[in-house]
């Protein structure tokens, strides 16, 4: 049979710094994730291509290799090692760096804040690995969604309550607590709310290389724990109430969630690197409040989430 990828000569010569296949779809499972589930994954498989005259690489190589070794075991740092090393040993005349990238959805059982139920959650993860010059690095990518109330808003409200309080207490000789208790539960008393949004949390991690397996449920339990208002699965009344509780004692511009998360982060010494960013879907503009924070390691993440390089 012609193979024209290794036979014929390109008709431009270059070198190439990335080539291969995006989007291959192959099942993973995850180790070591007690109650946690995961399902098919998006890969893509890439080589760089070192000689310009050589027309191109063997993708059937790189595919082979991703579907023997990811659809047939849990996927740990040490299989996305074991994958970039056959990618490079597969191309040894034609590459020298290779990067292995996985995008699924870790679904983990959270329990309601009051109530004895619980529900699934679904969090989007991408793991990418790639080998240059026999270095091996490792990022874990992880969202988290969560709810954030105005801090100006919740001011601008009970400067309105206590406004309307003066109104319809104003002449009185005394307080009557009855009187004030049912004010204080009454739509008419309590006439201002502040405004929340659901937002998101993205974040990119360089892990320390000597992970057992990644620490993804950890990773979700730190950065939920940091901003204390996830959203919730399933929800009775009281747990609607406990979450009210909660978003009232956190209240957080995009600002404030940025830093909870960058000092969650900073203090796991597992992660040797960082870019975060917090995304409020605003409900009081049509446009969205950000702010971005990373670790500050020189020569690391920029402010896009890249790789400084
Ligand atoms: N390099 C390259 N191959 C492509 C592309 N699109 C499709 N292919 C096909 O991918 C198939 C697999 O390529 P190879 O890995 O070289 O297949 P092979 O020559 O049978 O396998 P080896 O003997 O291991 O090299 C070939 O049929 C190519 O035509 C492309 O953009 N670039």
């Amino acid at each position: 049979m012609p193979d024209i990828a290794s036979e014929a000569r390109p008709a431009v010569a270059g070198e190439l710094d990335w080539v291969g296949m995006g989007e291959i779809e192959v099942p993973v499972s995850l180790p070591g994730t007690d109650g946690a589930v995961s399902g098919p994954a998006r890969v893509t498989a890439f080589v760089n291509l070192t000689r310009p005259e050589v027309r191109g690489i063997h993708m059937s190589r790189l595919y082979l290799h991703v579907d023997k070794l990811l659809s047939s075991e849990p996927v740990s740092p040490c299989t996305v090692r074991r994958v970039l090393k056959e990618f490079l040993d597969s191309h040894a005349d034609l590459s020298d760096r290779a990067m292995l990238k996985l995008r699924f959805e870790h679904m983990v059982r959270r329990p309601a804040l009051e109530s004895d139920n619980s529900g699934w959650r679904s969090y989007p993860i991408e793991i990418t690995g790639i080998m240059e010059r026999n270095q091996f690095s490792l990022e874990l990518g992880v969202e988290v969604v969560y709810s954030s109330t105005c801090p100006c808003s919740a001011a601008l409200a009970r400067q309105l309550i206590q406004e309307r309080f003066r109104q319809d207490f104003d002449g009185a000789d005394s307080l009557d607590p009855a009187k004030v208790l049912a004010w204080l539960g009454s739509e008419q008393g309590i006439c201002a709310t502040p405004h929340s949004q659901r937002s998101t949390a993205e974040v990119r991690a360089k892990l320390v290389p000597s992970f057992q397996s990644f620490p993804i449920v950890e990773m979700i339990d730190r950065l939920e724990g940091a901003l204390k208002t996830p959203v919730q699965t399933a929800v009775k009344r009281v747990d609607e109430q406990a979450f009210a509780r909660l978003n009232g004692q956190n209240l957080m511009f995009c600002e404030d969630a940025a830093r909870r998360l960058q000092a969650a982060l900073n203090e796991d010494d597992r992660i040797a690197d960082f870019w975060l960013r917090a995304t409020h879907y605003e409900s009081l503009h049509p446009h969205n409040a950000v702010a971005v924070a990373s670790k500050g390691v020189p020569g690391g993440y920029g402010p896009d989430g890249a790789i400084g390089r």
